[in-house]
């Protein structure tokens, strides 16, 4: 059959979208061995998502929110989060890229907070050093602190709030100085589910109503079946997705996972249908009307 035309949209990969990873290769190099942390992946999440990053343990998420944060620079392809293109940022860029363009929260809220500063001081924190008015500080510090439900920590110290309580003030801290992406690393992996659930929800609220884009990396399925989007990775690249509609009066809820295809064409099929089908190195491809077709290249097996 003859093939469409292909369309040319002559815009650029992405350039609608506030995260932008283009083929990423993060390398890391011991003395001993090279690991390939990243191996080319594409990612793009617009203005406004919440999205959950899932995938086994040393599968490259930790490495990815690292380069998103502008702690880690990727050793080949194209980041890029607001218009600041990550693999190109000067020494003073990236101060102000931590400081004004992200927000990160880590699992252990200790690495978040400083033993001896109330969650009001430690909100006012990163305002000060941005060189924010007192008044202005004060205000902001007040908003966040009641909009993550933990106003009546303001004057309290770690050791006199719960887990859950650490981890919402965390994020009032990320918040502070109004980042457009709010990146958190496993921040529910050291609660319980109850607790858990409230730190999630606070997440949320922050995508709601500050209109914050948020990345969390989670291994709780409570999480990630809770939001719009998730990207699985594996093997340092973007695998598969999993797209939610919440259930509105006319239609229930619906979960449906789409395969997440390169920009040079590449799927990863499921080991169970390649086992299922015996692909193993050479497949048969063929274009129909309104899909593709992958058969082994034994015989008819399809
Ligand atoms: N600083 C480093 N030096 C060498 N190798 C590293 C370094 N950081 C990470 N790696 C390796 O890179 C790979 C990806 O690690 P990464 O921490 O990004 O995975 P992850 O998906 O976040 O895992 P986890 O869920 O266990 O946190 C792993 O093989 C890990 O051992």
């Amino acid at each position: 059959m003859t093939l469409p035309a292909a369309p040319h949209h002559g815009l650029e990969f992405g350039h609608d979208a506030l995260v932008v990873c283009d083929n990423v290769v993060r390398i890391y190099q011991t003395e001993t061995v090279e690991v390939q942390a990243l191996q080319g992946l594409d990612l793009l999440v617009h203005e406004g998502e919440l999205i959950a990053l899932v995938g086994a343990s040393g599968s490259g998420k930790s490495t990815l929110l690292n380069v998103l944060a502008g702690a880690d620079a990727p050793t080949a392809g194209r980041a890029r989060v607001a218009g600041h293109d990550l693999t190109e940022l000067s020494r003073s860029e990236q101060v102000h890229y931590r400081r004004h363009v992200v927000g990160f929260v880590r699992q252990q809220a200790a690495l978040n907070l400083v033993p001896y500063l109330t969650a009001g001081q430690v909100v006012d924190l990163p305002m000060t050093i941005a060189g924010e008015r007192r008044g202005v500080r004060r205000s902001r510090a007040a908003e966040l602190l009641e909009l993550l439900g933990v106003a009546h920590c303001a004057d309290r110290r770690p050791v006199e709030m719960s887990g859950g309580e650490q981890q919402r003030v965390s994020i009032a801290v990320a918040l502070a100085n109004r980042p457009q992406l709010l990146l958190a690393d496993e921040p529910t992996g050291e609660l319980d589910s109850e607790t858990a659930a409230e730190v999630f929800a606070a997440l949320r609220t922050v995508n709601r109503e500050l209109g914050t884009t948020v990345v969390v990396v989670t291994h709780d399925a409570a999480v990630s079946g809770q939001v719009a989007r998730t990207v699985a990775i594996r093997d340092g690249r973007t695998s598969s997705e999993v797209l939610r509609s919440e259930e509105t009066d006319d239609a229930p809820a619906t979960a449906e996972e789409y395969a997440v295809m390169d920009r040079a064409g590449r799927v990863q099929l499921p080991r169970d249908y390649r086992e299922a089908l015996d692909l193993t190195r050479r497949v048969r491809l063929a274009l129909a009307a309104d899909h593709v077709e992958i058969r082994s290249d034994r015989g008819e097996g399809a």
